[in-house]
């Protein structure tokens, strides 16, 4: 087993990383202050891992909230269901939710957390790719609005974040995929080294080989906890976390959730930065090819889709987190490892970016 640590002076947290960790109770007992525990999961992930972690949690008080599956849910109603559970088992502010799933159980379960009685404790078990490498660790919380992805929600820490490993066995290879764009983002903002490392070793890690995809994890929380570290509620720095995401959250947003994983849009989000940077003279042409190359090594779409305008573009990405004072900003790339984030572009190379997808 692998420990790193987010240091945030007293909300500083684990990362336990490696194979079985969701049958070992003493990872999870020392993050647990009450007697009272809530497992939000969702209607797929319940079958193949909530009876495991129930018994490895006998003897606490333990609810159940099994959410339906997928980012169309990430919703006000379906947060509700959570509430509605901890309320009627008259859950106390002793409580500890656990969030068993990816990224959207653990979004909503830590932003119930951040609401619920004002504030309990939270454990991420991340089951997917998406989340051992990027959402379970850094405490963005949250959900959707229509016109926006992840507009509702609160940065709120975890206790701790439990990655068991055997889980990603039972992962769909186009959920694998869209965990690695997460994982070459991080190549492309901090980290060219380990870009050649993914690029080197893709298909492996499309195979999920075990001993590399646990590389790539560690790595890939290492450089998330040292960001987080620097810049927790992102006034600086934490902002090329978000590289390619301006223009993935409006893909998603635009297609309806769902309909393209947040990854699949990350990923042609991330070759649309690489294609913006080249555009500027920030990059040079094989850079950017090089980028793409790698994006679509991992079966990742690396253009936007052909329904979607430039206008379309335009009117989601202005509800973009990042906006200020009308101001859109965009994280782009200096070279690769090396993102800035930036309000330094013409609008005629933005609009010759998002025309790329459209014929
Ligand atoms: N908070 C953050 O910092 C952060 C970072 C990145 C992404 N996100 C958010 O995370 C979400 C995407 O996360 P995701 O890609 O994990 O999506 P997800 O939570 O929808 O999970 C993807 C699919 O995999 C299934 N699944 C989960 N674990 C499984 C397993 N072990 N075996 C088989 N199937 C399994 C789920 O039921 C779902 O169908 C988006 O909402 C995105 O906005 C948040
Ligand atoms: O942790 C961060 O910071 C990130 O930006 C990580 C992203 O991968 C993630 O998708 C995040 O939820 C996006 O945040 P948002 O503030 O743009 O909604
Ligand atoms: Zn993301």
């Amino acid at each position: 087993m692998q420990q790193l640590t987010v240091e945030l002076g007293e909300r500083s947290y684990p990362i336990f990383i490696g194979s079985g960790l969701l049958e070992q109770r003493e990872l999870f007992a020392p993050y647990i202050a009450g007697k009272q525990v809530c497992i939000v999961t969702d209607d797929t992930v319940a079958p193949l891992y909530l009876d495991a972690l129930c018994r490895t949690l006998d003897g606490y008080q333990l609810s159940r909230v099994v959410l339906p599956t997928g980012e169309a849910y990430k919703n006000w109603t379906t947060l509700q269901q959570i509430f509605d559970t901890l309320l009627a088992s008259r859950h106390d502010r002793r409580t500890t939710l656990i969030a068993l799933g990816g990224g959207v159980i653990g979004d909503m379960t830590g932003f119930a957390a951040s609401c619920y009685q004002r504030g309990v404790d939270f454990i991420q078990v991340p089951t997917t790719l998406l989340s051992q490498v990027d959402s379970s660790v850094g405490g963005k919380t949250g959900i959707n609005h229509p016109a926006g992805k992840n507009m509702l929600g609160a940065f709120y820490q975890p206790r701790a974040v439990i990655i068991d490993t055997a889980s990603l066995r039972s992962l769909p290879p186009r959920e694998v995929s869209a965990g690695l764009a997460e994982v070459i983002k991080y190549g492309l903002i901090r980290d060219e080294t380990f870009l050649d490392w993914l690029e080197a070793n893709m298909q492996e890690l499309r195979g999920l080989d075990h001993d590399l995809v646990t590389q790539a994890i560690a790595r890939s929380c290492a450089i998330k906890a040292e960001v987080v570290a620097a810049d927790e509620r992102e006034g600086g720095v934490r902002a090329i976390l978000n590289l390619g995401h301006t223009f993935g959250h409006a893909i998603e947003a635009q297609q309806g959730y769902g309909q393209w994983l947040h990854g699949e849009a990350v990923g042609a989000g991330m070759a649309m930065a690489l294609d913006m940077s080249r555009r500027l003279g920030w990059i040079d042409a094989a850079a950017c090819d090089r980028g793409i190359r790698i994006i679509a090594l991992a079966g990742l779409p690396v253009r936007p889709p052909e329904t979607m305008t430039p206008q379309d573009f335009v009117r989601l990405m202005a509800v973009d987190k990042k906006v200020l004072d009308g101001q859109l900003r965009l994280v782009l790339l200096e070279a690769i490892g090396k993102a800035v984030v930036t309000a330094e572009f013409d609008t005629e190379t933005l609009q010759a970016t998002l025309a790329q997808g459209h014929p």
